[in-house]
């Protein structure tokens, strides 16, 4: 009996801290010391998140793996049978620049929403005042998704520039010739790179660029260091005109904004060399798109790369579609494993930060 006794009490004293708040828990190694089963840590006690997305399942497993360990996670189509149920209990929406995003029918259907996570560095998709005045935050994932935009610049520039997609096709179909005049390249090495916005993914094309021993001009609302433009051998163009006149590749590396909206339209595209290639990573709407198709068919331009355009996807009779010196990729310039996996865990590290009301490290602030 006594040593029951002297037992229960060794037991309640390592058990009540656990059941009293604000004292010292007790770790699962101290519970084993003294057999008692492993605290087993609730699912209750992470907060709920609502993962805004539509991809596929497989895509999907590893990313809501990192989500989870943080939040309890719901998707949108779960979301959606049961949103009186789910919505009170969301604090954080992760979202992607595609639908479903943050629209005031979902954020108004979520009281206890704290911040909104955007995977990417572009949040014109999203109404940051709007969201704010909800008394939500937006956050964004800068920096991690640099290098893989610019290779992907790289890609769309070299596969245009060499016909790469249609020496594939060429290459897998039995009844065709090659004849190498029919897949004629534009020289890449040497040529001349125009960048118009020189973030850190533009700085990234540069210096992708100076590996193909290109001479590279840029544009940009604020000159870069001295040092940084040596380093890749840049030379600043106050004027966009100046670049746009002598580059044989623009590549569009500038956020959309109001300032940025159609900023290449008839009058910039009839700047350009005829034999000039227009790639664009950034954002559809900074291309006035139904000028760029006049360049394209009337050879003003020689050809186009985007990865971008408005809408996404085009519609499936949209005149972009047919066009043969046209290279189209479905906005996927940060889709490679390790970027996507750096930008969901810095998703999940801001969400983390807001949910607990500590530093945030990429809240976006108008
Ligand atoms: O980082 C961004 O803004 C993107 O477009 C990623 O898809």
């Amino acid at each position: 009996m006594m040593r029951r006794v002297h037992f229960a009490r060794r037991v309640t004293k390592l058990w009540a801290p656990v059941e009293a708040p604000g004292l010292l828990k007790v770790t699962n190694l101290q519970r084993s010391a003294c057999h008692l089963p492993p605290k087993k840590v609730m699912a209750e006690e992470k907060p709920w998140a609502l993962f805004s997305e539509v991809g596929g399942e497989g895509y999907l497993e590893g990313v809501i793996g990192i989500m989870k360990q943080h939040f309890q996670l719901i998707c949108h189509k779960d979301f959606l049978m049961n949103p009186l149920e789910y919505g009170p209990k969301i604090q954080a929406l992760f979202v992607w620049n595609c639908h479903p995003s943050a629209e005031p029918s979902l954020l108004t259907s979520l009281p206890s929403l704290k911040v909104v996570a955007n995977g990417g560095v572009g949040i014109d998709h999203l109404d940051v005042s709007y969201i704010n005045s909800l008394g939500v935050k937006v956050t964004n994932t800068p920096g991690v998704v640099s290098a893989a935009t610019a290779d992907m610049a790289m890609g769309l520039l070299l596969a245009s520039a060499r016909k790469i997609v249609e020496g594939h096709l060429i290459s897998i179909d039995p009844k065709t010739t090659y004849l190498p005049s029919s897949l004629m390249g534009v020289e890449v090495s040497g040529s001349t790179l125009g960048i118009i916005g020189m973030g850190n993914i533009g700085y990234k094309i540069a210096q992708r660029g100076k590996g193909f021993d290109m001479r590279i001009l840029y544009h940009n609302r604020t000159r870069r260091c001295l040092e940084d433009e040596e380093a890749v051998g840049a030379i600043y163009c106050k004027n966009m005109d100046d670049l746009l006149k002598e580059s044989d590749f623009v590549v569009l590396a500038v956020n959309l904004s109001p300032e940025t909206k159609h900023l290449i339209g008839h009058r910039e595209l009839a700047l350009m060399k005829d034999t000039a290639t227009l790639v664009n990573i950034s954002r559809g709407l900074v291309v006035d798109q139904e000028a760029l198709l006049n360049a394209l068919r009337s050879g003003v331009i020689q050809a186009a790369a985007l990865d971008v355009t408005y809408p996404e996807p085009l519609p499936r009779d949209h005149p972009l579609l047919s066009l043969p010196n046209v290279l189209l990729t479905p906005h996927a310039g940060t889709n490679t494993n390790t970027t996507v996996r750096k930008m969901v865990q810095l998703m999940v590290e801001n969400a983390v930060a807001v949910v607990k009301g500590s530093q945030v490290p990429n809240e976006v602030k108008l």
